[in-house]
């Protein structure tokens, strides 16, 4: 199947920082790829550049098969959808005014009550915006980027701030719309919403794409599937130092309050050399159990950071 998008060796630096640094990527028809980072990793400088708002230092964008210029931007945009982010720009209008302006910018697309139909907001189309909850906004600005009934979707962190409800009911409205066909580009710091949506998430630190691959090839290439979380009756800075004399993998762990947790490959071999430590060090194990990796382990096991922090 064709690309919808196509990137090249893309290159963006601001003065001396380099914000993107030589990524490649694409995009299929119905398919959803996330870029998965830290903040101030470039991420959004990335899908700027992809919506033709940034130029490139260097590098190739191609929509649709066609190369992105200043002249053929117009034409290509009319296929793109484009979410926004949080935006007070038109919070006097109202639902079914701001579809009607977004609408209005393209050629072809739904009629403004179907767009307020499919993202179900039927019952706040003469709400103005500055009046409607956070989830509610995100909704309206992805009615807006739906209006046209684009071939490819481009999300900037479509669900940063909400509640894990109108998270998940954005999810739902995302899933159906890839199921329509369309190809999604999302950008996200949540690990959760890029292992929801995407079929394929690229990993982004410091500008480049540190790897790439479905959520579950990463996790099973990266982490093995589980993790095992452990905590202590009573351990200080001596224990710790007896453990990482006594336990091959305990200077792999991390520290997370006050449990420690150790992304294993094998599992049993990994509870058996703990309990033996343990035993031997006369130290009580409060607590110990399994949970499955995920992409935030994935980014830990890479760069030694957790996303969060980083
Ligand atoms: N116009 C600009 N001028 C100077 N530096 C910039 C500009 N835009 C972005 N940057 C810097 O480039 C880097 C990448 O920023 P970008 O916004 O692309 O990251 P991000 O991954 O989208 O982060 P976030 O999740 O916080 O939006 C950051 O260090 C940022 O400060």
């Amino acid at each position: 199947m064709k690309p919808l998008l196509e990137a090249l060796h893309i290159k963006k630096k601001f003065q001396t920082l380099t914000a993107v640094d030589d990524i490649s990527l694409h995009v299929a028809p119905g398919e959803c790829l996330a870029l998965l980072g830290p903040n101030g990793a470039g991420k959004t400088t990335t899908v700027e550049i992809l919506e033709g708002l940034q130029s490139p230092d260097s590098g190739t964008v191609k929509l649709f098969g066609q190369d992105m210029t200043p002249r053929s931007k117009r034409d290509l945009m009319q296929r793109v959808g484009v979410m926004l982010q949080e935006t007070n720009l038109y919070k006097k209008l109202t639902v079914k005014e701001t579809l009607s302006l977004f609408r209005s910018f393209f050629k072809q697309g739904l009629d403004v009550q179907q767009a307020i139909q499919i993202v179900q907001l039927e019952d706040k189309q003469n709400a103005r915006l500055e009046e409607l909850s956070g989830g509610q906004k995100q909704r309206a600005f992805l009615a807006c980027a739906l209006v046209n009934e684009p071939e490819l979707l481009f999300l900037d962190e479509p669900t940063t701030g909400l509640d894990p409800q109108s998270r998940r009911m954005i999810w739902d409205l995302l899933d159906k719309e890839k199921g329509k066909g369309r190809g999604i580009l999302l950008t996200t710091h949540y690990m959760d919403e890029a292992e929801y949506l995407a079929d394929r998430v690229a990993i982004v630190d410091h500008g480049k794409i540190i790897t790439e691959g479905s959520p579950e090839e990463l996790i099973r290439q990266y982490c093995g599937e589980q993790v095992l979380s452990f905590s202590f009756e009573d351990t200080d800075a001596r224990h710790e130092n007896l453990l990482e004399e006594n336990l091959a993998w305990f200077k792999q762990v991390k520290k997370v309050q006050n449990r420690y947790e150790f992304i294993a490959q094998n599992l049993v071999s990994a509870i058996h050399d703990l309990t033996q430590a343990t035993s031997k060090l006369s130290l009580k194990l409060a607590g110990i159990e399994m949970r499955r990796s995920t992409l935030e382990d994935v980014f830990l096991t890479l760069t030694g950071r957790s996303i969060r922090d980083a």
